[in-house]
């Protein structure tokens, strides 16, 4: 025996029904024995109640509002019973709103809406749909009757949510379906006394129905149809990446409802839990999808937890005090006095100081909770044992939901460091003793993003994302999108990672979009889509986003970018750039940026900032987190330098090879900053920061490579004539390092906290002869490599290896961010 629900969405239409009847057949056909439940048609039920209210505060309107509710039921008659048989379907729906309307006059006449009459208001619905559809299927020929439960459900009196008398019910379940073999349609929810007086089951009342049907018929098995794929791992509306859980424990999933699942309301379902008998939330407008099983012992478990579930708005009531400590009783009391009112608590959490308890309730109870409380403690606020009673509002509840939880360590920890690592500040927080649930109360504000971050963490096979919000599409960042674009397939499929890019600017224009820019549409969309550039509003949208994994590219050589930093790391949101000003301004600037990033738990990465993609900085901070002393730092850290010096001399003109650096993408946007040595500069100075040497940028000796006339030029086209000018000066610096068999090297330093950079000429003994293209090569002596120093060498500029370098600052993000 099987006992099939059907909710108020699966019979709320033509269509719908259409596909509960085939469910039906189906079911039929493989000669199963089922008993079906209804709901009334979807948005029905609350209808009625609203007609039943204005009714009885004398709006006649109410008729008006009868007859919509008349017609959708004549609709399902007229589309899906054979014209010859549905006359007396007409008659019997017609019947039951002329009983109604009848009902409805009386209420409008003495103006008074009682819950009894309510509750018959109400049991309509039920009944309407269910004569309904068990007259499509005798139209189909099935052997079906309709079975109007108040015959059969027995309960007390209390209108609303009355309570079953299963010693009577049970016996009157098994009574009426050994009387028949034919399929019983039942209706949902309703009821009746013994002496016949019309009754509802309250809340997940047609889940009740089913339940006792079941539990009394000692059914296999109850299928709640309903218009989702079972229960999800999170509210698919707040978590894109939801997805439905296979199977689950009845208490876990009593635990997740209460915390805002509302496919199925566990309460209801409790005389068929007692049974054990199992339970399939099915779609049914999605019918071969398996659904959730829900059983008193989940099936194998993928997952540490099972589902995430939350609570939009709560209130948070604090009441503390000296007077509280070691005083037994204070918790009975405030408890009693808030039942007393009916005032219903979600949460409680109190430290074990003992100072102060704080709960959560509806945030419609919250000042209510403090006027009771406020009453309770009226004379231990007098003699000021407690403080005043506080409320905090705005807030919402988060509760993670598994039994994995109790043989898995770590779960709290995964949960507070996802949400530290996004800057979700937690409030307050409760676990209770059987492990099933941990739930924190969070801001309001921050709801989506923690859902988010948190099912990306623990349901890991499932695809996180990282939300890049990228500035500047020059030479660097076009190439970084480029390379974004290649590696999507494979970052989804192999690393189960969606790069997300949610935002866009260039000089010009700018755009948002948290669901994400394909980097192939980037142009196009920007173009259609895109606003005026505000660098500030782009900031401002970003942090009012509040994605969860959030970061900041800066792909510009902007000056004044920099003070966003601050704001950015502030808000929680990590910032990766190749763009050198933060760091190679004041030392407090750099130090702060560092503070700010390290406090707020997220990351400020510059790879590329020295060497472009070369694993330089990595490498420094690497070593001077496990105790290494630098000693000395030699290096070549300019691609376009290096570029120069190997390839100028003998014939080739100096400004000709300057302008093939900036065709290869070596140089800086402006390529005086290569040139005088100021780039260069700004990298050692960073360097020299890392390892603690805390300089300014005027403490850095520079050499010049250019004549007055080159450094005094106005633009960049100037430049490159005056260049061209200088060609003898430039001729004989390369000639006289020649004739003598050396290279001509600019390298930068940094020795007993000194840093400078020349010009040399080195033969071919020296480390830093042998270079060629754009190669940088760093060499670093150390306390650890002291007889020979570490070298690294490589191209350190171009587009390509920049932009691969900024790509890995932001996998390790996403490595960070778990
Ligand atoms: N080319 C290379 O080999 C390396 C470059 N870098 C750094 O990478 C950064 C980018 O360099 P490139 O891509 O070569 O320069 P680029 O000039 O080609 O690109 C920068 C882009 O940013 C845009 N931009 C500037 N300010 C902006 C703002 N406020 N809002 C929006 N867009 C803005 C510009 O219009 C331009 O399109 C620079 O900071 C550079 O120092 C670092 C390492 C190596
Ligand atoms: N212009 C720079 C690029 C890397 O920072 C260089 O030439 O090295
Ligand atoms: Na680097």
């Amino acid at each position: 025996m099987k006992v099939l629900k059907f909710g108020g969405t699966s019979v709320g239409s033509v269509d719908s029904i259409k596909a509960v009847i085939g469910i039906i057949e189906n079911n039929l056909a493989k000669e199963e024995r089922i008993a079906v439940v209804f709901s009334a048609m979807g948005g029905v039920t609350n209808r009625l109640i609203e007609i039943g209210k204005m009714a009885a505060s004398g709006n006649k309107e109410y008729v008006s509002f009868l007859q919509v509710v008349e017609e959708r039921h004549f609709a399902v008659v007229r589309a899906l019973i054979p014209v010859k048989h549905q006359s007396s379907t007409f008659a019997a729906v017609r019947g039951l709103f002329n009983e109604l309307g009848d009902i409805l006059k009386g209420v409008s006449w003495i103006r008074e809406l009682s819950d009894r009459t309510l509750d018959l208001i109400m049991s309509f619905g039920e009944r309407l749909s269910t004569l309904v559809i068990s007259e499509i299927l005798m139209g189909k020929g099935v052997n079906s009757e309709f079975c109007d439960a108040r015959h059969i459900i027995h309960t007390s009196d209390q209108f609303g949510m009355a309570e079953v008398d299963f010693a009577v019910t049970d016996h009157q379940i098994l009574e009426h379906f050994a009387k028949s073999t034919a399929l019983q349609c039942v209706t949902g929810f309703i009821a009746s006394t013994t002496d016949g007086v019309t009754t509802t089951l309250g809340r997940g009342g047609s889940d009740y129905t089913a339940s006792i049907l079941a539990a009394a018929l000692e059914a296999e098995c109850i299928e709640i149809w309903t218009d989702v794929d079972g229960m999800m791992t999170a509210d698919p509306r707040k978590v894109a990446n939801a997805f439905t859980i296979p199977s689950i424990s009845y208490a876990e999933a009593m635990e997740l409802s209460h915390f805002g699942a509302k496919v199925i309301y566990p309460p209801s379902l409790q005389p068929a839990f007692a049974k054990n008998i199992t339970l399939k939330v099915l779609n049914t407008f999605n019918v071969d999808f398996e659904g959730t099983y829900v059983q008193k012992t989940a099936n194998g478990k993928d997952y540490a937890i099972t589902g995430i579930s939350s609570i939009d708005e709560i209130a948070l009531v604090n009441i503390q005090g000296s007077g509280m400590i070691g005083v037994a009783g204070i918790s009975g009391r405030v408890f009693t006095a808030l039942s007393f009112h009916d005032i219903s608590v979600i949460l409680i959490s109190q430290a074990s100081s003992e100072h102060s308890i704080c709960f959560s309730v509806d945030p419609k109870n919250a000042a209510r909770a403090i006027e009771v409380l406020e009453n309770e403690f009226s004379s231990e606020i007098e003699l000021g044992h407690i403080d005043s009673v506080g409320v905090e509002k705005n807030l919402s509840i988060i509760a993670i939901v598994g039994e994995g939880m109790k043989q898995s360590s770590g779960v709290s920890g995964k949960l507070f460091s996802v949400l530290g690592k996004n800057g979700i500040n937690v409030v307050a927080t409760a676990q209770g003793s059987s492990e099933l649930n941990i739930s924190v109360v969070i801001s309001k504000g921050d709801l989506s993003k923690a859902l988010n971050a948190i099912h990306g963490v623990f349901f890991q096979s499932e695809t996180r994302s990282l939300n890049l919000f990228l500035v500047g599409v020059g030479l660097i960042g076009g190439t970084l999108l480029e390379q974004i674009k290649n590696q999507t397939q494979y970052l989804r499929e192999e690393k189960l990672l969606n790069l997300n890019l949610a935002g866009l600017t260039n000089t010009k224009k700018m755009l948002l979009d948290a669901d994400g820019i394909k980097p192939e549409e980037w142009k196009a969309r920007i173009d259609e889509e895109g606003v005026k550039t505000s660098l500030p509003a782009f900031v401002q949208r970003m942090i009012e986003l509040n994605l969860p994994n959030s970061v900041f590219v800066d792909c510009t050589s902007d000056k004044d970018i920099v003070q966003y930093y601050h704001m950015l790391l502030d808000a929680s949101i990590s910032v990766v750039t190749p763009n050198k000003v933060a760091n190679s301004g004041s030392y407090a600037e750099y130090l702060s940026l560092q503070r700010t990033a390290l406090k707020r738990g997220v990351k400020f990465l510059y790879e590329t900032n020295v060497g472009a993609g070369l694993p330089i900085i990595n490498t420094m901070q690497g070593l001077m987190a496990s105790g290494d002393k630098f000693l000395k730092i030699e290096a070549i850290l300019s691609g376009t330098l290096s570029y120069l010096f190997n390839s100028f001399g003998q014939g080739v003109r100096f400004a000709d090879v300057v302008r093939e650096a900036k065709e290869k993408g070596f140089t800086e946007p402006d390529p005086r900053e290569d040139l005088s040595g100021a780039d260069v500069a700004r990298k050692i100075l960073i360097l020299a920061r890392e390892v603690g040497v805390p300089l300014e940028p005027e403490d850095i000796t520079i050499a010049k490579i250019l004549p007055e006339n080159c450094l005094a030029a106005k633009t960049v086209d100037d430049f490159f004539d005056e260049m061209e000018k200088s060609d003898a000066y430039f001729a004989e610096l390369a000639e006289s390092a020649a004739s003598e068999g050396k290279k001509l090297r600019y390298i930068a330093s940094l020795d007993h906290g000194r840093a400078h950079v020349e010009l040399k000429a080195v033969d071919a003994n020296h480390p830093f002869y042998n270079l060629s293209g754009s190669d940088n090569i760093v060499s670093f002596t150390t306390e650890r490599y002291k007889d020979r120093p570490l070298v690294i060498k490589g191209p350190g500029a171009g587009a390509e290896v920049t932009a691969s370098g900024v790509f890995a600052d932001i996998m390790s993000i996403s490595s960070y961010l778990g």
